[in-house]
């Protein structure tokens, strides 16, 4: 899983309901692969003291057996007599009885030391620089650390907060599950959810203790769905935001795979409006179709189309404007646990192409008074404030609303939000993904 190309997010829960693997068993084995995916920085630098050689020249299925060996010793309560002796059979049977020899070694090693001593040698062993102890203490590419510190001071936020955040995002989120408004309610969840809370900022979310959200009747005919609170929360706020005039034609300008239009189509359904939603990927396009299948016929239309042609198509057509633009998800962290290994800074000059040519679209699609939501699972400075300040410079049809009123309007005034007018959500202060949102009117 750490070489292919595919999201573990997506190939576990298959793969252990294929081989009938189930209850703690399945829950041992998901820790085992997130975690080891998330804590590869970290167990890597481990990995190159305790073999005293670079891992880059260790053979790449040799390496993830000692990184799942490692993650046992060091990260999960495994006894580590039986951490090295299930690793070294998993060794013996995959890459062979030499190298199982030498995971033996390793990682009687690595558990002669407790994590914090492990924690102490990688941190010197890093050097003087701050961000790159910090990286490898904390598993996150330098780069990903420096973005993110960043992100942090242009929220106003003290520089200290970014190990805090780290730290957040290396710990497994509690399933949250969104009531669709209309479909069912949020006594209705908590009922059938044993053990369950409501959550923190919105009156649609529901904290889920593990178990298999897809098993609850009001998921699988989607009334309910798995969604992160901070995407509830922008949503709903894009709900409350102030507009002008008429309030019955919504756009969500990337739609897939459709968590964000469920929620506003269960209050159009309520509030009498309709919405579009478009998607450029035709099979997520389908999932849109899926996440909207409870809502009332005609409420929602998907359309599988390019959302930076819609300004063009129908100017002025729409009230209220989502666009939750494609990014690096730098704010989902916790819940993708390979994927701060896979983006590259080298990503940023197209999406953020993409992210300023579908926001002057959605611009565009809207009318004056009426409002667009930009929003970002992205806290990247590059990706949020600067593509908004960069088409507010361009474009003297536009001004900024303070998002962060609008939100406080949802989540009460004790949610603590940083400077500026627009809102930062973050996983250390909110329990939330990093979502971005700013509101734009058009005048
Ligand atoms: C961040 S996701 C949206 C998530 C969604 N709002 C939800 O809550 O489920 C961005 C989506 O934009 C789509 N996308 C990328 N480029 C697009 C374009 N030019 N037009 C429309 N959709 C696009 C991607 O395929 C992806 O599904």
């Amino acid at each position: 899983m750490a070489d292919s190309d595919a999201y573990a997010n997506l190939v576990l829960p298959p793969l252990l309901r294929r081989r009938g693997i189930s209850g703690r068993d399945a829950a041992f084995a998901t820790e085992l692969a997130y975690g080891t995916l998330r804590l590869r920085g970290r167990y890597d630098a481990v990995l190159a003291l305790a073999t005293e050689r670079p891992v880059t020249s260790i053979d790449a299925p040799l390496l993830d057996v000692l990184r799942l060996g490692v993650h046992q010793v060091l990260g999960m309560r495994v006894p580590p007599h039986a951490a090295v002796s299930e690793t070294v059979a998993l060794a013996r049977s995959t890459v062979g009885a030499g190298p199982a020899q030498m995971v033996n070694a390793v990682l009687r090693r690595v558990a002669t030391d407790p994590l914090d001593t492990w924690l102490a040698r990688i941190q010197e062993a890093a050097g003087a620089d701050t961000i790159e102890q910090l990286a490898v203490r904390e598993s996150h590419p330098a780069w990903v650390v420096r973005a993110l510190r960043q992100a942090l001071v242009a929220d106003g936020r003290p520089v200290d907060d970014v190990a805090a955040l780290l730290a957040a995002d290396n710990a497994a989120p509690a399933v949250t599950l969104v009531a669709r408004p209309g479909l069912v309610s949020q006594d209705a969840l908590l009922d059938d959810s044993p053990g369950a809370r409501a959550g923190r900022w919105t009156p649609t979310a529901v904290v889920v203790q593990g178990g298999d959200p897809g098993a609850l009747p009001a998921v699988r005919d989607a009334r309910a769905g798995v969604q992160d609170e901070g995407s509830q929360l922008v949503a709903l706020a894009l709900l409350a935001a102030p507009v002008d005039g008429p309030d019955a034609r919504w756009l969500d300008l990337a739609a897939g795979p459709g968590g964000k239009a469920a929620l506003l189509g269960a209050a159009a359904a309520q509030r009498g409006a309709h919405l579009v939603a478009t998607e450029l990927q035709p099979h997520r396009a389908r999932l849109v179709e899926r996440s909207v299948a409870a809502l009332p016929e005609g409420v929602v239309e998907v359309r599988c189309a390019d959302g930076r042609d819609v300004g063009r198509a129908e100017p002025g057509a729409y009230d209220r404007v989502l666009l939750d633009a494609p990014c690096t998800g730098l704010g989902a962290l916790r819940r993708r646990p390979e994927a701060r290994w896979r983006r590259s800074p080298a990503d940023l000059p197209t999406l953020t192409r993409l992210q300023a040519e579908l926001l002057s679209s959605a611009l565009d699609a809207v009318r004056p008074g009426g409002v667009v939501a930009y929003v970002t699972c992205s806290p990247h400075v590059a990706e949020t404030r600067t593509v908004v300040a960069d088409v507010l410079r361009r474009r003297t049809d536009v001004t900024q609303l303070d998002a962060r009123e609008v939100v406080r309007s949802v989540a009460g005034d004790a949610i603590d939000l940083g400077e500026g007018l627009a809102a930062q959500l973050w996983p250390h202060v909110h329990g939330t993904d990093a979502m971005h949102l700013a509101l734009l009117r058009r005048t």
